[in-house]
């Protein structure tokens, strides 16, 4: 695999070079509730800038439906990014279009630029190779090189992600590297006790990484939106709860094959809606009101959790136990997170949301071994399976 290193190495001055970055930050509004992601590619963008490059930058932020939304803008970004530059950044305001090919042009040595985002296009995320192909054509033809430093990003087959690699030189930028180099720790024999986190809200990506999962840990805590389904599959009511209905038969078979591994939450925090000022109460997981639902773990469950917790070596943690960014709801995770920092041994935390939870909450993150800027990358990974991202870098 080459690395920006080889590319600083060959010269950059004056060459347009396409940086692939997951600048998918924590929103409020328009207020960037946590930068991590921003400063985790400082680095490799500094890199570029420094040695002459014109340096254009795209990434992905939130779900949109492959058409232009405002509320997922990258406007906010490319002016965090350029007060952490302490450098002025052009912000083209579309991914490939008028917009774009003139902030390209327009690029001297050294300057940097920031284009909207990419899901804004539907041939970023397509299914289709024709029309993903014909996306990461115009994408191409906007630089001369392509580094790709969105490890958050790299388990996606997406057209900025695979597709342009295969159209450009192609370079893995340090955070991919770093990332790569520090979870390949996990991903042999880790030490063991071996336990995995998992909570967050992206169940059906993640339900399906438990499977290839199980068989390599000792314990596997289930909390966040995630839990539902599983709580659903041991035949109790979740209420108005996060749930992957058609999940539910797979949670069934998952439990009865994980012979005790799996472990669930005892309480949850139940809510009468989606808002920090609804009325909530901790009640039995298996009690949970039907015109309620479940937005935090409670008390008894990050004991249970905890102790389980307290003997492991090695610890991988991935998705909130709760929604965190609204305060009623943001003690599973700080409890959880707050026993993860006491275990001797490994530990690991991954994911936009995750992270941004150790530093919203104020957690030490010296406390962990490592803060990983991707989730669902990460457990991919982690799960054994090639990410193309990594294998278009690799060809
Ligand atoms: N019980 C719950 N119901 C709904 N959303 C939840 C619940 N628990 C956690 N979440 C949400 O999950 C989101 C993060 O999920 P996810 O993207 O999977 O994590 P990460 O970004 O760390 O990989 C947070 O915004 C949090 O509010
Ligand atoms: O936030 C991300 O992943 P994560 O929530 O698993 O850490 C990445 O930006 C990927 O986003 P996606 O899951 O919408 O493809």
């Amino acid at each position: 695999m080459k690395t920006l290193d080889d590319l600083l190495a060959e010269g950059v001055e004056g060459r347009r070079v396409l940086v692939r970055a997951d600048l998918n930050v924590p929103l409020d509004g328009n207020k960037i509730t946590d930068d991590g992601r921003i400063r985790a590619v400082l680095p490799t963008v500094r890199a570029l800038s420094e040695a002459g490059a014109r340096v254009i930058v795209v990434s992905h932020l939130g779900r949109p439906k492959g058409a232009p939304d405002p509320k997922y803008s990258l406007e906010p970004v490319a002016a965090r990014l350029g007060e952490l530059l302490d450098r002025p950044i052009a912000f083209a305001t579309d991914t490939v279009g008028e917009s774009a090919k003139s902030v390209a042009a327009s690029l001297a040595s050294g300057d940097v630029a920031l284009l909207e985002n990419l899901r804004f296009n539907a041939g970023e995320t397509s299914k289709d190779e024709a029309e993903r192909g014909a996306f990461a054509d115009e994408l191409a033809a906007l630089a001369e090189a392509y580094v790709d430093d969105a490890f958050g990003a790299v388990h996606r087959k997406h057209a900025s992600v695979y597709d342009v690699a295969a159209r450009l030189p192609h370079f893995a930028g340090g955070l991919v590297l770093r990332e790569l180099e520090v979870l390949g720790k996990l991903t042999g024999q880790p030490d063991r006790p071996y336990v995995v986190v998992l909570g967050g809200s992206k169940v059906s990506d993640k339900l399906a990484v438990i499977e290839a999962l199980l068989p390599k840990v000792d314990k596997l805590l289930v909390g966040g939106g995630m839990c539902f389904t599983f709580l659903k599959a041991q035949g109790h009511e979740v209420g108005k709860s996060l749930l992957e209905a058609d999940m539910i038969d797979t949670c069934r078979d998952l439990l009865d094959r994980a012979a005790g591994r799996i472990v669930l939450p005892v309480d949850v925090v139940a809510a009468s809606a989606f808002a920090a000022d609804a009325d909530h109460d901790v009640v039995p997981a298996d009690g949970i009101p039907a015109d309620r639902l479940g937005l935090d773990i409670g008390p008894d469950s990050v004991a249970l959790f905890a102790e389980a917790l307290a003997g492991a070596r090695t610890v991988f943690w991935n998705g909130p136990m709760g929604v965190f960014e609204l305060a009623p709801f943001a003690a599973g995770t700080r409890g959880v997170a707050e026993a993860i920092t006491k275990v001797d041994g490994f530990t690991v935390v991954g994911g936009g949301d995750s992270a941004a939870a150790v530093r919203t909450l104020g957690l030490d993150e010296e406390a962990f071994g490592h803060i990983s800027t991707g989730g669902g990358a990460s457990l991919e990974y982690l799960e054994g399976k090639t990410l193309p991202g990594v294998a278009a870098l690799e060809q």
